[in-house]
């Protein structure tokens, strides 16, 4: 395998309490819809959509996470490798508000300090809301988070979320590859990839309905010089 046909890709988590949107805004950047029903997610599902920085393919792997807290254990696990996060809280929902301290700190717990934005969803019911738009800027400046106020619904700023996160993460790695050049060994993630559709789903349900990912794959980028791949490949969990 050549360097250069490596692609990167990246696993984001998508946190927050149950019902402010977390699936609906993966589905609306990954297939460009939204609906209107609420389906409990139940422990963990991912999306994935491939877009281009600084003229590199990167995969962004979306973990929809369940927002209930009786998944907690389950969804935990799944943080684990997770390179960048989405702190989701609802306009109408002030719980959802005042729980993502706590959020943060399980994603902290399991992957440390990763590019992380604070969003807020459902600006279209303004109207309606339960947190004053001070407060929101008084924690995302308290908790030093990127802050975005999305509508899923309107498809307002879901982009942006994204690809902040794809900056942030690219540019810690090639901070890392300046400080380090000679290594080969990755101190955050970054794996060989497994599949190229936008809207294909890597995963696979076993028998006692774990979900895993299939095994590192590599995937030709035609030539195109990568240089995120001199960084090798870990594991993804
Ligand atoms: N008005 C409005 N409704 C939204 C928006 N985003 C999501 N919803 C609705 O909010 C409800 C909950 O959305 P989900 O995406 O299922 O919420 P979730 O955070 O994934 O919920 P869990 O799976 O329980 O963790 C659904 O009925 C969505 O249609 C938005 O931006 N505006």
């Amino acid at each position: 395998m050549r360097e250069e046909d490596v692609e990167t890709a990246i696993k984001v988590v998508v946190v927050g309490n149950g019902a402010v949107g977390k699936s609906s805004m993966i589905q609306r950047y990954c297939k460009g819809i939204f609906t209107k029903d609420y389906k409990k997610t139940i422990g963990v599902d991912f999306l994935e959509r491939q877009i281009e920085v600084n003229n590199e393919d990167i995969r962004l792997m979306l973990w929809d996470t369940a927002g209930q807290e009786e998944f907690d254990a389950i969804t935990k696990a799944y943080y684990r490798g997770a390179q960048a996060c989405v702190l989701v809280f609802s306009t109408t929902d002030r719980q959802s508000f005042e729980a993502i301290e706590s959020w943060k700190g399980k994603v902290e717990d399991e992957c440390g300090d990763i590019p992380t934005v604070l969003v807020q969803n459902k600006i279209d019911l303004v109207e309606d809301a339960k947190v004053e738009t001070e407060e929101a800027d008084t924690l995302a400046k308290k908790l030093k988070l990127r802050f975005y106020r999305t509508s899923v619904k309107d498809n307002l700023n879901v982009e942006d979320v994204f690809r902040y996160l794809a900056d942030k993460y690219l540019e810690r790695v090639q901070a890392m590859v300046e400080e380090e050049p000679q290594t080969n060994q990755p101190k955050i993630g970054m794996f060989n990839t497994v599949t190229s559709n936008a809207n294909s789903s890597a995963k696979k349900k076993e028998d006692n309905g774990t979900i895993t990912l299939s095994g590192p794959n590599k995937r030709r980028t035609h030539g195109k010089k990568n240089p995120l791949s001199m960084l090798g490949k870990c594991q993804l969990l």
